[in-house]
């Protein structure tokens, strides 16, 4: 250890939060012989069982399916298609690794950025991924690295792992990996680095602190670490970065205390949310409510359900984004994210829930629009145009 690491990152108390993303860098799943070691991912697991005691919702983006591989095959070779072969040998060992460790059915998701790019294929893997949670599970997401040749670099959990909480609705990211936390410098290198406990602003000069690289058997080093919690934060999502293999550190934070880097969110997570519902570009589509649903709307904030629905305008596909008028199609209420496409919504408008299965032959929720796809539009941007 030299002189940097030998300086403690202070305590510090984590706000509340209901649900999270953790990400689990290669740096603590590897054996360091080049496969993959159980002792931390061992730590992690009942770390996240005791969030699940706490009542708490945890989703898992884990590497190591490189490193999986490196071990299965003895192989050490570098190069683009090579690590993507090894990471599609890796991938069922690493699953099988935290199935080893937890108690509950884990589900397998691979992501790539590129699919989170298309709203249609962020929609679905939304709608994946608060299933996997609502029954329990504990779904772990991994770059689908065999299609992933994004900027030429052969995955990054991180910034996956700040678009996966964006998607879920988390409250918090929170990073483990082989250091404490953000050091003003390379921790091994620069014998003046010290320890940065809470960053409000990932400036310029944030970045450079860390320009020193990865470990040796990571991919992205505290660069993408920074990358992830801007994209965090600008959602209103806290990011907390902490050592994935020191006990203490993990046992404070099953209650809440962090000692690591804390940057915390830029305003409140469900105005970011309604931000980029209120400037998704609509559809074109129409769905024109009753009077009763535009109060359950305005005064308690309910989701649509098809019984309000009187009429369907257009046509468009499930997720796309319309708005919702008044019966007479006057005034535009609200805009969000549609769970049916305008044909099948035609069939069940003024339906109970309960008739949509009986009546379209599969379902895709009880609401036409749930109330976290959904924003309220005032008085001024109501005129239909
Ligand atoms: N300023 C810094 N503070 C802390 N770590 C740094 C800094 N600059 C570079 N690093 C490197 O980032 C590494 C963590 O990132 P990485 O190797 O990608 O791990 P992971 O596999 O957990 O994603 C550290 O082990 C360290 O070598
Ligand atoms: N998808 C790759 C890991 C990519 C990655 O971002 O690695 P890391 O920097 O260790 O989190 C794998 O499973 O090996």
């Amino acid at each position: 250890m030299n002189a940097a690491m030998a300086v403690p990152f202070p305590e510090q108390t984590l706000p509340n939060w209901r649900r999270a993303v953790l990400k689990v860098g290669s740096s603590l799943l590897s054996d360091g012989r080049g496969g993959l070691g159980k002792r931390n991912a061992a730590a992690l697991a009942r770390l996240i069982s005791r969030f699940r005691d706490q009542g708490r919702e945890v989703l898992l983006v884990s590497s190591g399916a490189v490193a999986a591989g490196r071990g299965l095959m003895a192989d050490h070779g570098g190069g683009l298609a090579r690590r993507q072969a090894l990471a599609a040998l890796g991938q069922a060992p690493m699953l099988a690794l935290w199935q080893g460790l937890v108690e509950q059915p884990v589900a397998k998701v691979l992501l790539s950025h590129d699919d989170l790019r298309n709203r249609r294929r962020y929609l679905n893997a939304q709608a994946t991924l608060r299933e996997l949670l609502a029954l329990g599970a504990l779904p772990i997401v991994n770059e689908n690295d065999t299609v992933a040749v994004d900027e030429l670099k052969l995955g990054d959990n991180d910034n996956l792992a700040a678009v996966v909480a964006t998607l879920i609705d988390a409250d918090i990211l929170l990073i483990a990996t082989d250091t404490d936390g953000l050091y003003t410098g390379h921790p091994e290198h620069d014998p003046d680095a010290r320890p940065v406990p809470r960053i409000e602003s990932i400036t310029p000069g944030v970045m450079r602190m860390a320009q020193g690289g990865a470990g040796t058997l990571g991919t992205g080093g505290m660069v993408t670490k920074l990358e992830a919690a801007t994209k965090a934060a600008a959602a209103g999502i806290d990011t907390a970065l902490f050592c994935g293999h020191r006990m203490d550190t993990i046992d404070a934070l099953s209650a809440d205390r962090l000692r690591g880097t804390f940057i915390p969110a830029h305003g409140e997570r469900l105005v970011a949310r309604k931000m980029w519902l209120r400037h998704t570009p609509p559809s074109g589509g129409r769905i024109r409510i009753d009077e009763g649903a535009a109060q359950a709307l305005a005064e308690r904030g309910a989701s649509l359900l098809p019984g309000g629905v009187v009429g369907v305008e257009g046509d468009f596909n499930c997720s796309a984004m319309v708005d919702i008028t008044c019966a007479e199609g006057r005034r535009r209420l609200a805009r969000g994210l549609v769970q049916y496409q305008s044909t099948d919504l035609e069939r069940i408008a003024g339906r109970h829930s309960r008739e949509i299965e009986s009546v379209l032959g599969f379902h895709n929720g009880r609401s036409v629009i749930h109330r976290d796809d959904m924003v309220l539009l005032d008085a001024a941007a109501a005129a239909v145009h």
